[in-house]
């Protein structure tokens, strides 16, 4: 892990972990959510930065809505989700009057922008701290990145689907981590198969093992793959628990057993 001495607003953040995707909409915001609810599930102090300019999506997914962000002594205070104060938000969207405000801004003041939020957030002790970054590998990506290194980061996790695996937004996503230097924790494959509303029955629509293949031709962890299931993109538009409403299915024990690998591999680290 790289740190220093000041670690500033993250000093009590135990593990910083980048979650990329080489393009939009293949369930990264989805995941980022979702493995947040899994950790605070067992136990854990979870953060989450929605730095996702393009479309800050996290607030909806976690039923915040938009509320007004205060400031404290050290910075932002985040908005959290329950009384325990166990999963704590700050995203971007809460600072944009109008959510397509960041889509015109040019490339410094966006880069300044998202320099001063992940410095600025008052955190205070988390185990982990999940960044939704936005898709591709853009100025915003090495502007989260360089402020982030200030501090510390474990590494990432890339998102990708079965279709998306041999891409070139893939392989572009992989240069820009060896480039920089950024870890790569682990590989998780979205959109996994199909699981059937009636029956739960879960149905290989595209090729699978994809997210296998580039976890080894990367020399990387393979976390593991979450199937496309109904009730987890419903849960996701009504900004309910799906870890909670749906501890039975076999979509939770996915996402749960990603989330217990990663932690492992952040334990070992
Ligand atoms: N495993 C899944 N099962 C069902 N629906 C899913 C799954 N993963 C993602 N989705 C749905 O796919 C859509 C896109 O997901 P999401 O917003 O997480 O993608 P993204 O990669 O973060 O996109 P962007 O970076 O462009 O915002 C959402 O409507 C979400 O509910
Ligand atoms: S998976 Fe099962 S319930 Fe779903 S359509 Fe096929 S047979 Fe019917």
């Amino acid at each position: 892990m790289e740190q220093n001495n000041d670690g500033g607003n993250l000093s009590q953040v135990q593990h910083v972990v980048l979650v990329l995707s080489g393009k939009g909409g293949v369930g990264k915001s989805t995941l980022t959510t979702e493995l947040a609810l899994a950790l605070r599930h067992v136990g854990k102090k979870v953060g989450i930065l929605d730095v996702d300019l393009c479309g800050p999506s996290i607030p909806r997914m976690l039923n915040v809505g938009r509320p007004e962000v205060h400031q404290c002594d050290s910075g932002w205070v985040p908005v959290y989700t329950d009384a325990q104060k166990s999963l704590a938000l700050m995203s971007i969207g809460f600072l944009l009057e109008d959510p397509d405000e960041a889509v015109i801004w040019r490339g410094p003041k966006k880069t300044a922008l998202i320099g001063q939020f992940v410095s600025d957030v008052a955190w205070g002790e988390l185990d982990i701290l999940l960044v939704d970054t936005p898709p591709g590998t853009s100025d915003e990506h090495l502007a989260v990145l360089e402020n982030l290194k200030k501090h510390k980061v474990d590494g990432a996790i890339l998102v990708t689907t079965p279709q998306a695996v041999s891409t070139g937004d893939v392989r572009r996503e992989i240069t820009f981590c060896k480039k920089t230097g950024l870890r790569i924790l682990g590989i998780v494959e979205n959109m996994s198969g199909f699981v059937c509303p009636h029956c739960s029955e879960c149905s290989n629509i595209f090729s699978k093992g994809g997210g296998e293949e580039l976890a080894k031709l990367t020399e990387s962890a393979y976390l593991g793959s979450v199937p496309l299931d109904p009730l987890l993109s419903r849960s996701i538009e009504e900004g309910k628990d799906f870890i909670q409403a749906f501890p039975d299915s076999a979509t939770f024990s996915a996402i749960n057993s990603i989330a217990q690998i990663l932690l492992a591999s952040l334990q070992k680290a």
